[in-house]
Order: C-alpha cells, then structure tokens, then sequence
C-alpha cells in the first residue's frame, strides 16, 4: 500500500497522457506519415540519388556523349569564341567601331583586337605549347595608347557570366601588355608539322561595319589538317531550320533569336547551339539538307563582288539550272548556314589570279561542312592545303556541296572557269 501511495504521482501523470492521447488523431497521423513515406518512395524511384551531385562520367552536360576526341579542345575553343562574342556585340552596338586601314587597305576594328587577344590568351591558357596563326597583330595598339585604351577597355568587360567557365579559359587577361602580347601571339608562318590553330577574330569585316552578319572563328590544325572548328555567328538566326535570308538586324541580347556557336570535330561530327554567354548551351547535331534536285538549290556567296565573282556564280547557278536568287552574306556564316542546312552550296570563284586565301577564314568553316555531310575544294576541285604556311597558296576560289551532289558542282564550275581561259 506504501508503495501504492509512493507511486501515485506516475501513476496520475501517465493516466493523463494515456488520457490525451486517446483524443489526439493518432490513426490520421499515421495515415498522412505512410502517404508521405510512399511519394518519398516514388520520387526515389526516379531520382536514385537526388541529394548526390552528377555522376562523374557526364562531364558535359551539355553534350549527348561523355567523351570523344578533342574533347577539350572542343570545349576551350567554344567558350573562348563565345567570350570573344561577348566583345563583338558590344562593338557591332556601337556607335564607334575605332577603324583603321591595314596595308591591304582592308578594315580592322577594335573588336577584331580585342577578339583575337582574348581568344589566344584562352588558348595560350588550355594549350600553351600549341601555335596561333591570327590574322592581327598589336602594331597599330603599340603606336596609338588612346586605340590601345580602347581595346584594354573592351577586354576587361568581356567576362562570361558563368565564373567555372571563364576560368576554365584563364579568367580575364592580367595587363594591357599581357593583352598586346597574347594579340601578337598570332604570328605562326602554320605549317604542316603539330597543333596550329588558325585564328580569324572577326571575319566578315566588312559586313561587321555595314551592319551585316560577321563570324568569330577558330580551328585546331593537327599536322595541317583542319580537325576542330568552332564559329560563333551573333547575327545567324538559332533555329536551324529558319529560312536562310541576307536580311539581318543587330541582336546585343539574343532576344530575337539570334546567336548561334557552330562546332565540329573530324570524324565526330558538327553541331550547333544558341551562342548564350556562360555555361555552353544544349547542342544539336546539323547536318547538310539532302538535296535531290539540284535545280532547287540555293547558293551562298560573298556579299563583296571584290571577294568573289558574282558574275561566274550566276553563270554556274545557270548551269547547273538553278532558278533562286543567290544568298549574299558576309563571313563564314556561309560555311555554316549550308553545314546546317539553311542553304546548300557555296560558291566562292577567285576574282583575282594573285589572291591567296587566308587559312583563318576557311579552317574552322571546311571542318564544319565535312562533318556535316559535305565536301570543300578549291575551284579546280583541289582539297584545300592548310599545311603550307598562313595562306593557302595554289588553292585558287572555294567551292562546297553536299557530298552527293558535289561531282555534278565541280564539274559545272570547271565548264564555267575552262570557257574564260
Ligand atoms: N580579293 C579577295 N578575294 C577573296 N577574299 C578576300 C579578298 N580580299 C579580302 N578577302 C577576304 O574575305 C574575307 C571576308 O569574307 P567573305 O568574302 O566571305 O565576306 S564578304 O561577304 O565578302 O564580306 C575577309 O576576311 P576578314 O578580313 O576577316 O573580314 C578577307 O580575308
Ligand atoms: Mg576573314
Ligand atoms: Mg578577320
Ligand atoms: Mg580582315
């Protein structure tokens, strides 16, 4: 009985809880943990690991594959071009574009300084045993402070917003020396031995001046054979798909859809994404529109008449019964358009026996169309020789096809190029 009485505060205070419980809506909590347990167990079933970064394998999300050849070449030549293009919008918006006139009396803007520096201060960074055949250098910067403030200027706003990814290039460049050393790093004669890229910063100029579409390109030649390609085109429409037009507009923040980054390696294929400016964007394979009647083609040539015959082209279009107008576009943009499919062919007739093709604006276009399906030689039907310094010397004009139309292209453009002589 003492004991009873000792024990009696428990014995009051567990009654109480017992009590309480029986109120409390147990069976429902219960009910609600169990439903809560099972989606857990649904949203496990699909995430295996939800809280577990990304498997290690899947280095690149925005690629289908894990690995493949050139690999990071690949990956450094696309986020150094996309950086570059961060510098040509800026410039192709405004007002002063700093032209001068080389001894070609060809135009070079402060755009194509600041995007040659940043591009091989990229790949000096990845690379820094590898060559660069650029087609500027820092002689006019080195002359004139107030272009060389210009250009410093330029280089140090151009940063991708993604910080893993501008420093998988080397991060902004240190000095304005360091900037006019990496813009003279482009002085390689090429050649047909090792790892030479071949650097056009802005190609299309001209086009870069008048408003018109330009290209930022950049290709790795592995013993003289052009083997990764990569162009940005700010002004190209993203959708592959979009008809191809000479019409343009400027387009600084990619909301009209426009921005696309081209890339190809040998053997591996080509691609294309929407330029963006940090993280690579998702890509999507391209490749050339087969093309069963050749009537129905539509051509690409240079807008400059002084770069190409557009007399010659009209008369191969004639030949080979071609009824629509020619697409007259500025740069690379042309390689890429019929890589992809908006166009099919490109006509590039020498105006000029003298004129020796630079290695800078075609490398990285000729990867682009081989992998796409297509096939690039020069007029004569010749494959072009990247291996033989910073021109392409006897290779005379341009001409590319889809390969299954490309024997009938040849021969009419033969016909055309034999009846002038
Ligand atoms: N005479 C002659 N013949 C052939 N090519 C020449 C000639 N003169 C210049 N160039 C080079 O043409 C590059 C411009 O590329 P496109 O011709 O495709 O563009 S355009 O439509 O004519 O603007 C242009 O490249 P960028 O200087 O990078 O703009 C030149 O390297
Ligand atoms: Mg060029
Ligand atoms: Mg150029
Ligand atoms: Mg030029």
């Amino acid at each position: 009985m003492a004991i009873f009485f000792s024990q009696l505060p428990k014995i009051v205070f567990l009654s109480v809880i017992i009590l309480a419980a029986s109120y409390l809506p147990i069976p429902s909590l219960l009910s609600r943990s169990l439903s809560r347990l099972t989606q857990l167990k649904q949203h496990l079933s699909f995430n295996p690991s939800p809280a577990l970064p990304k498997p290690p394998a899947i280095a690149r999300p925005d690629r289908k594959f894990a690995t493949m050849a050139y690999e990071r070449e690949l990956e450094i030549a696309l986020l150094a071009v996309q950086r570059a293009t961060l510098l040509t919008k800026s410039v192709y918006s405004s007002h002063s574009k700093g032209t001068l006139s080389k001894s070609d009396s060809s135009p070079v803007t402060i755009g194509d300084f600041g995007a040659q520096a940043l591009i091989i201060s990229s790949i000096k960074h990845a690379f820094p045993e590898d060559e660069v055949v650029g087609e500027e250098d820092a002689n006019d910067l080195r002359q004139n402070g107030g272009l060389k403030d210009l250009v410093w200027d330029l280089v140090q706003k151009a940063k991708l917003e993604d910080s893993a990814a501008e420093d998988r290039i080397g991060g902004p460049i240190q000095s304005p020396d360091k900037m006019l050393d990496a813009l003279d790093s482009g002085g390689s004669e090429g050649g047909a031995k090792g790892r030479i890229w071949a650097l056009d910063p802005i190609d299309g100029t001209k086009g870069f001046l008048r408003g018109g579409q330009y290209a930022v390109c950049l290709a790795l030649m592995v013993d003289g054979v052009p083997t990764v390609g990569v162009i940005g085109c700010p002004n190209l429409p993203v959708d592959d798909q979009a008809p191809l037009d000479s019409s343009i507009g400027a387009d600084a923040d990619g909301k009209e859809g426009k921005g696309v980054l081209f890339g190809a390696v040998k053997g591996e294929g080509a691609s294309s994404r929407a330029l963006g400016k940090g993280t690579l964007q998702a890509e999507q394979s391209i490749k050339m529109k087969p093309l069963d009647d050749i009537t129905q083609a539509t051509f690409c040539e240079s807008v400059e008449a002084g770069h190409s015959s557009h007399g010659d082209q009209a008369a191969i279009a004639s030949k080979l019964g071609i009824t629509k107008p020619s697409v007259r576009m500025d740069s690379q943009a042309k390689y890429a358009s019929i890589a992809r499919g908006a166009g099919d062919l490109y006509l590039r007739l020498p105006t000029s026996k003298t004129y020796q093709e630079k290695i800078w604006d075609h490398a990285a276009g000729v990867v682009l169309v081989q992998e796409a399906g297509g096939e690039v030689t020069d007029a004569w039907g010749k494959p072009l020789n990247f291996s033989v310094g910073r021109t392409l010397k006897e290779n005379k004009g341009v001409v590319a096809a889809p390969k299954a139309v490309f024997p009938r292209v040849i021969d009419a453009v033969k016909e055309v190029l034999d009846a002038k002589q």
